[in-house]
């Protein structure tokens, strides 16, 4: 059954809402002990992973070109079609974020500008534990392709018996990803910052993963470079009486059943619908095929927030700052405006959040965890860095000689100052 709670001002949302049903201490020693491990003894250390937590015992961790075929030779045909309808709509999407370079011309021949350029090496995570996941090999592979990365590799775990989806590879081929690896977990994101014998170190990782997946990116940050943490999945509802119960119920559990640590919350001013919708969730989770995963989600992370009126609905939502934002309301465009923290933001009644998962064309993976407060989608921005430049003509650097003089001297930099006097000295 779901916690309902009414809100007030009094509530502590901290502790009403806190994920606390999961020792993020345990993660942190097993993520750390693994990381090491992979550290030192590079595919050894993968190999013998991969058959602790994927139950396959691996000779080669790298997919061949034999496999890849094979995957377009099986693949149902029919998806292999809404896979590339839903790459198209992402590369449509994401063509718009693209950045240009810019220049500013000074009269007195002073040039400044920026130059844009992929980030060389990425790396990008595609979970594979309890689903297999081809649409975010595309959320991952197609800004980085777009922005030009020169080398892509992706990481994934392999099933039992050793090999990875089709539609995976087929994902990944369509996209434009180089190299593809079985190995998952935080030991894949090991093997890519430090590099093994077969997987080679990169600049940056992106992708999300569950709680194993998303520590260990938080641990190696600075030795490489990350997209973000989009760890567990999560939906938060802002519904009024215009809701359909069936339909916030459904919406809601299509989050639940990624993972035991998803979290689906409905804020709605309506105690009808919160009623009806706890009941339809009941009923719903029975008709699951991933019942145990959805319940515990939603029995331990769950929650039901009644609320007096929009404006508290939309606090408490701002504070959640969740990665997926529902606003199952009669005019969603008024709302909008007030919505300061979300990953992405679904509009009125026929907008359910699966659309975004698969093929809408924004990017699925987003910030969890409340890091929507200060993170953004994962985007083309995210796979490329900027560089700026100066060109000073003899007079542009005559005009501003004597003010970069006094700021050096006044930061007691005597050789910043002489670096510019050295040039006016007859
Ligand atoms: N934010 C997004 O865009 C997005 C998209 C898809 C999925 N997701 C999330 O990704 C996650 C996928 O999780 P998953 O588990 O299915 O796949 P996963 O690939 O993220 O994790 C599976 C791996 O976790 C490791 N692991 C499992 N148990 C472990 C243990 N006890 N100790 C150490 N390592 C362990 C294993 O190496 C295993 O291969 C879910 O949380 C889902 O909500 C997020
Ligand atoms: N909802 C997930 C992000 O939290 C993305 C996804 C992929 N496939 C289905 N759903
Ligand atoms: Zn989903």
């Amino acid at each position: 059954m779901i916690k309902t709670i009414k809100y007030s001002k009094d509530v502590d949302l901290e502790k009403e809402l806190a994920r606390s049903q999961f020792s993020y201490d345990d993660v942190n020693e097993t993520v750390e002990s693994i990381l090491k491990d992979v550290k030192a003894r590079g595919d050894k250390a993968l190999i013998e992973y991969t058959e602790k937590f994927d139950g396959v015992k691996l000779e080669n961790l790298e997919v061949t070109e034999e496999e890849i075929q094979k995957a377009f030779d099986t693949i149902d045909k029919d998806l292999m079609e809404v896979i590339q309808y839903s790459h198209d709509n992402i590369k449509k999407f994401h063509e718009k974020q693209v950045r240009n370079d810019f220049l500013i011309r000074q009269e007195n021949g002073v040039v400044l500008g920026q130059v844009v350029n992929p980030i060389e090496k990425v790396g990008l995570y595609v979970p594979g534990g309890t689903a297999a996941y081809p649409s975010t090999v595309l959320m991952n592979a197609v800004p980085a392709k777009i922005a030009g990365c020169k080398e892509i590799v992706m990481v994934t775990p392999p099933t039992k018996d050793g090999t990875i989806l089709p539609s995976l590879l087929v994902a990944a081929k369509i996209s434009g990803i180089d190299r593809i690896f079985k190995v998952g977990g935080s030991q894949s994101i090991a093997a890519l910052s430090y590099g093994t014998e077969t997987i080679p170190k990169v600049y940056k990782i992106g992708g999300p993963g569950n709680i194993y997946v998303a520590m260990a990116k938080k641990m190696v940050y600075g030795e490489v470079s990350i997209d973000m943490i989009a760890g567990p999945s999560e939906v938060l509802i802002i519904a009024d009486e215009s809701a359909d119960p069936v339909h916030t119920a459904a919406d809601l559990l299509s989050q639940a059943e990624h993972d035991k640590l998803a979290a689906c919350i409905l804020v709605t001013t309506s105690e009808k619908l919160a009623n009806e919708v706890s009941r339809e969730l009941e009923k719903q989770l029975k008709e699951l095929p991933r019942e145990e995963i959805a319940r515990t989600s939603i029995e331990t992370q769950g929650r039901i927030v009644i609320v007096d009126n929009m404006d508290d609905a939309v606090f408490v939502s701002n504070y959640v700052a969740p990665e997926h934002l529902e606003l199952a309301v009669e005019n969603p465009f008024e709302l909008l405006p007030r919505i300061k923290n979300a990953g992405s933001i679904f509009m009125g009644h026929n907008t359910p959040e699966p659309i975004g998962d698969y093929l809408a064309g924004p990017n699925h993976t987003l910030p969890t965890s409340g890091t929507a407060k200060f993170s953004s989608p994962l985007s083309v921005d995210d796979f490329v860095k900027k560089s700026s430049f100066i060109y000073y003509s003899k007079q542009g650097l005559e005009e501003v000689k004597d003010k970069v003089i006094k700021f050096a001297e006044n930061e007691g930099l005597t050789a910043h100052a002489r670096s510019v006097s050295k040039r006016f000295e007859k």
